[in-house]
Parts: structure tokens; C-alpha cells; sequence
């Protein structure tokens, strides 16, 4: 237990992370929010497909490049200063895109949502272990996780409409507006911690940042939760960000409805697990690792079975495919609960920093990957997709997968070995062993 954690959900923490969630929730709002206005936007910078999708690329590259940064920001100023910067950046980025006239300028405009967005899970997760008792984390750190997914949903509705009502410059400008009321939230109630408005960590020396990573890094149940993390959420993200719609509607013949009817029910897949994993967790935390190994090995299953079958896969087929893939988003949150365990509280930040980044490289070297494929696959220069071309381009996950499986495998063992090194008695107690030594 971290010092200073209360004991049990008192009113002040529960008031803290409700403010930390929406913070994180508008984050995911605007990271989501060009999910819905491609057109719009084509349409206004005249654009190709090709750099609609790297609005996402961007976004993504920047989000991950700056995890380990930010990590080690929270772990010196604490998540009340790095909150109060990521929703005062994001407010500003989304502003910049509602008047953007040119793409160079929107796509400014991403990247610094790409940093802001950076900034807001991490300080969450630092905050809900600041303030909540060990056993509840893991529920807390899931529902985090599941319920700041509805800022996609929120994303997704109102930002049609406004788009088709209010026009572009207005609709952002709109978007952007709850950012301020979230910065006098987060000024009024967020505290680092039980008594400490702000908490500080020991200086930035490089000597001594290049000391605290390797020492996250060096750990394997670090390694073990980013391998877990790279490997459970790219599948969900890339569908939810970007090609899950044209994969189903030109890949697999549906109609645009059904398609965002898919998407949707994945946003439930996700929320309806997410607390359910939490309480697993909270209860067997020596199975984490094979709840994820289980996980992984189910989305593999899935996926084969779809894009294997001849010609276009049955609907309830690929309702049973978008709700285990989504399982994958609250699966990954499993490997934040490694880097709690691994790793001293003064190192946590930082360690879900390089944790966090897993499920990111992962899902923007598949985004970039589909997008190769399907133009290798697809005669001329045309983007009319063929089932067979997005056949193709989906099995690319088949070596993420495999690389994710080696390694999550690799550092299993490893960080089982490690925990048996250093606290045998905790070792014995989690795998229901005899003590090393005992007989
Ligand atoms: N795995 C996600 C969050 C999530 C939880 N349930 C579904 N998705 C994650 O890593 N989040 C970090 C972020 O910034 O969103």
C-alpha cells in the first residue's frame, strides 16, 4: 500500500478520480472525434484517404513517443500539474483545429491532441493508486479503463450532428468548450494525495532518469505487462480508430449501419468485461498472465475463424469477433496491474509509461500495415479494398500476435522466477507452492 492511501473508498478519493475520469474521458472524447467527420474533413482540407489516415497515425505516434516522457514528468510534478497541462493542451489543440484552414495546420493541431491525451491516463492510474486501498485498484483501474471508453461513444453522436448542424469550425469550437470547465474541476478538487495538494518527486538528473527507467525496464514483470498490453489491445484499437469500418463494409459486405452497429456493441464488449476483470485480478492476481495468455489465444481464434471463411463471414460470426476482440481493451489494463506490483510508488509513473506505450506501437505499425497492404493488394491506384485484399491485410495481426505470445511467455516465467528470488514467502502464498526450502 502506497503511504498515505486510505483504507477503503473514502468521499474525497471517490471525488478525485470521478474528476481524473472525466478528465480522461473528454481526452478520449478528442481523440475519437475525427473517428466521425473523415468526410468533413476531406472535404474542407482537400485530402486524400492516405493523409485522412495519418490525422490517426500522428496521433498515435505522438501519443506513444510521449508515454515514457510523461511517465517520469508524473513521477517529479505529480498528476494534479501534469492534468491540469494535458486538458489545458487539448483545449488549445481542438480550438487550433476548429479554425485550421490549411492540413499542415490541422495537423499541428493532432499532434498536440496526440500530447495532451498523453498526459491524462497516466496521471489517472497514478492518482487511483494514490488514493485507493491495494485490493480495490484493480476494479478502480478497470472501470477507469471501460468507462473512459464512453468518451468514443460521446465522440461519435453528438459530433455527427454538430457536423451536420453547426458546420466544422463550430463543432470543434464546441468540443473544445468542456475542457475549461474540467481545468477549474481539476483545480478545485484534484490532489496528488490524502492531505498533499501537491506531491514532488526527486529531481530530473538524467543520470538518475536514465537509472529509474532501466530499473522499471530491467524488471520482467515490467516487460511482462507491456508485452501484455501490446498484445490484447491493437486489434480493438485499429478497428475502433480506423479500419473496422471499411473492413466490414468492404471487406465482409455489410452495410455502413451494421457496420457502426459493430463498432458499437465492441464499446459494450469492452465496458460490460472491464469490472469483471478488475475483480479476477483483485482475487487470483498469480493468474494474470494466463487470463491474458487465454485472452489472446481467443481473439486469434476468432479472427481465424473469420478470415477464414469462405467468402463473406455470417453476422453472428462477426458479432461473436468484435466482443472478444473488444475483451482485448480491458485484458490490456492487466499489464498496468504488473507494473503496479513490479515497481516502488515513486517509480509507477514511469513504469506505466513504458507499459502504456505496448498497445500504441503496436496498433500504429498495424494501422500503417493495413494501409500498405491493401494498396499492395489492390489494382492501380485505386482504394476500391477487395475482401480478398483486407484478408490479406487483417492477417498482418498474425505477427504481432506472435510476437506479443513469445514474449509475454519469455517474461512469465521470468518474473515468476524473479518474485520467487526475492520474497519466497509471497511467492509460496500467490502460486499455492511449498516455500523454496520447505518440503
Ligand atoms: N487499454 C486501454 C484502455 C481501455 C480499457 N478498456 C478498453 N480500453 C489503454 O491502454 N488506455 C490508455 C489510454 O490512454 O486510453
Amino acid at each position: 500500500m502506497t503511504s498515505g492511501a486510505v483504507e477503503g473508498a473514502s468521499r474525497q478519493a471517490l471525488l478525485v478520480w470521478a474528476v481524473g475520469l472525466l478528465v480522461y474521458l473528454l481526452a478520449v472524447f478528442h481523440r475519437s472525434s475525427l473517428a466521425v467527420a473523415g468526410l468533413a474533413a476531406a472535404e474542407r482540407f482537400h485530402i486524400s484517404a492516405a493523409q485522412l489516415a495519418t490525422f490517426t497515425m500522428v496521433q498515435l505516434l505522438v501519443y506513444a513517443g510521449m508515454q515514457i516522457p510523461v511517465g517520469l514528468l508524473v513521477d517529479r510534478f505529480g498528476s494534479r500539474a501534469l492534468l491540469l497541462t494535458g486538458a489545458t493542451i487539448l483545449t488549445c489543440a481542438q480550438t487550433g483545429f476548429a479554425f485550421a484552414d490549411s492540413y499542415g495546420l490541422a495537423l499541428l493541431a493532432r499532434v498536440f491532441v496526440g500530447m495532451g491525451d498523453a498526459m491524462t491516463f497516466i496521471c489517472v492510474l497514478r492518482l487511483v493508486n494514490t488514493w485507493f486501498a491495494p485490493r480495490r485498484i484493480p476494479v478502480v483501474v478497470q472501470l477507469t479503463g471501460v468507462l473512459g471508453q464512453l468518451g468514443a461513444i460521446i465522440a461519435a453522436v453528438p459530433m455527427t450532428w454538430a457536423l451536420a448542424h453547426l458546420g466544422w469550425t463550430h463543432s470543434y469550437l464546441l468540443a473544445a468548450s468542456p475542457g475549461l470547465v474540467m481545468v477549474l474541476a481539476l483545480l478545485a478538487v484534484v490532489h496528488d494525495g490524502p492531505g498533499v495538494r501537491t506531491l514532488r518527486g526527486p529531481s530530473l538528473a538524467l543520470a538518475e532518469i536514465r537509472h529509474s527507467l532501466a530499473a522499471s525496464w530491467e524488471h520482467p514483470g515490467t516487460r511482462l505487462g507491456f508485452w501484455m498490453h501490446f498484445s490484447t489491445q491493437f486489434s480493438a484499437t485499429v478497428l475502433g480508430m480506423l479500419w473496422g469500418y471499411p473492413f466490414f463494409v468492404k471487406g465482409e459486405g455489410l452495410t455502413g449501419s451494421q457496420a457502426g452497429l459493430l463498432l458499437t456493441i465492441m464499446v459494450v464488449a469492452i465496458m460490460a468485461t472491464g469490472p469483471v476483470l478488475g475483480w479476477r485480478i483483485s482475487v487470483r492476481p498469480w493468474q494474470r498472465s494466463t487470463m491474458v495468455l487465454v485472452i489472446v489465444g481467443a481473439i486469434v481464434a476468432s479472427w481465424t475463424v473469420v478470415l477464414a471463411w469462405p467468402g463473406n463471414a455470417p453476422l453472428p460470426l462477426l458479432v461473436w469477433l468484435v466482443v472478444v476482440t473488444g475483451v482485448g481493451g480491458p485484458a490490456s489494463m492487466i499489464g498496468f496491474d504488473l507494473g503496479r506490483t513490479s515497481n516502488p510508488p515513486h517509480r509507477l509513473a514511469s513504469a506505466t509509461g513504458i507499459i502504456n506505450q505496448g498497445g500504441f506501437y503496436a496498433s500504429l505499425v498495424l494501422v500503417i500495415a493495413i494501409g500498405l497492404i491493401l494498396d499492395w493488394r489492390t489494382p492501380g491506384s485505386s482504394s476500391d479494398y477487395t475482401p480478398s485484399a483486407f484478408r490479406w491485410a487483417m492477417s498482418f495481426q498474425y505477427v504481432l500476435w506472435g510476437l506479443g505470445l513469445v514474449q509475454i511467455v519469455r517474461y512469465r516465467v521470468k518474473a515468476r522466477a524473479r518474485l520467487r528470488d526475492e520474497d519466497p514467502r509471497l511467492w509460496a502464498e500467490l502460486s499455492g507452492q511449498p516455500s523454496p526450502g520447505e518440503n
